[in-house]
């Protein structure tokens, strides 16, 4: 990253101005081996300053019901085609009765956090901190700065039921694989990934198909795990139809629970 460095700096729930912004971030420190040798001598310590971290979001996130994860380029301007899409898009899903969950940044960040806040819906941010200038977006009411991208990558995962995935760079396509590789490993069982604005991603999935697909590399079936649209009602449908068939599945394993159990007390 090329930014400046900033006046002020986030760090989980510290604030750093002026001569008080550490050189680095949290997370440099932690995976820069290269650094100074006191820094690698508090490893062991680092730990609680995680595990913390871990508490703080469990606890702040645990009664936020269901919810969709909404990720996108944090460069994208208000005012632009992929920037309306985010709003319309942040607004179905709180529409739809589930709140919105972003990076807490900029750009298509700010656009679902946006169009959730203008619904009325719940608007969540869980942020990072970054070695420049941010702060969370103004459109969030529930907000978390994390130190650690891993720890705020689980509070993604753990507090969703599907990931909405606008056009966006390095950090969108780090979350987008992450994702999907937990989906396809069998990690998370209850959610769609869908990506939206088939121009921009409609040439990835046919790499994908036309490369990992025919090399082997990924199941026959892998390609379906992720939906394409440009509809922001069609989002909608899709996590709508993926709740409902996991809602029946879990509702026929609670019935052949219930047979077992009830033939077993039976037997005794
Ligand atoms: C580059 C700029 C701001 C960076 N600020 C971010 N704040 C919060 N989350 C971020 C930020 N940058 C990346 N992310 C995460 O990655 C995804 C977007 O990355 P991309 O490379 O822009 O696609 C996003 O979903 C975030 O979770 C400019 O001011």
């Amino acid at each position: 990253m090329t930014e400046s460095r900033s006046e002020e700096r986030q760090a989980g729930p510290l604030t750093y101005r002026g001569k008080a912004i550490p050189e680095s971030t949290t997370d440099q420190r932690l995976l820069d081996r290269r650094g100074p040798a006191d820094w690698v001598h508090t490893d062991p310590w680092r730990v609680l300053r995680i595990q913390s971290e871990f508490v703080e979001g469990f606890g702040m996130l645990s009664e936020i019901g269901r919810a969709v994860c909404v990720f996108g380029s944090a460069r994208i301007k208000p005012e632009t085609p992929y920037y309306e899409l985010g709003e319309a898009i942040g607004s179905r899903i709180s529409k739809a009765g589930y709140t919105v969950i972003t990076g807490g940044g900029p750009g298509l960040m700010e656009a679902a956090n946006k169009g959730a806040n203008e619904a009325g819906g719940p608007s969540v941010g869980l942020g990072i901190e970054l070695p420049f200038e941010q702060s969370l977006n103004q459109y969030i009411d529930t907000g978390v700065t994390f130190r650690y991208f891993f720890v705020r990558k689980t509070m993604f995962l753990k507090y969703s039921q599907a990931f909405v995935v606008l056009p966006g760079g390095f950090g969108t396509l780090d979350e987008l694989f992450e994702a999907i590789t937990l989906v396809q490993t069998g990690k998370v069982t209850r959610f769609p990934v869908i990506l939206v604005g088939t121009r921009f991603w409609g040439g990835l999935v046919d790499w994908i198909r036309e490369n990992l697909l025919a090399e082997g590399l990924i199941s026959p079936h892998d390609p379906d795990l992720i939906h394409l649209t440009d509809d922001p009602d069609e989002v909608i449908e899709i996590i709508r139809k993926a709740h409902a068939e996991l809602a029946s599945k879990e509702e026929s394993a609670a019935v052949a629970e219930l047979g077992e159990a009830m033939h077993d007390a039976e037997r005794a």
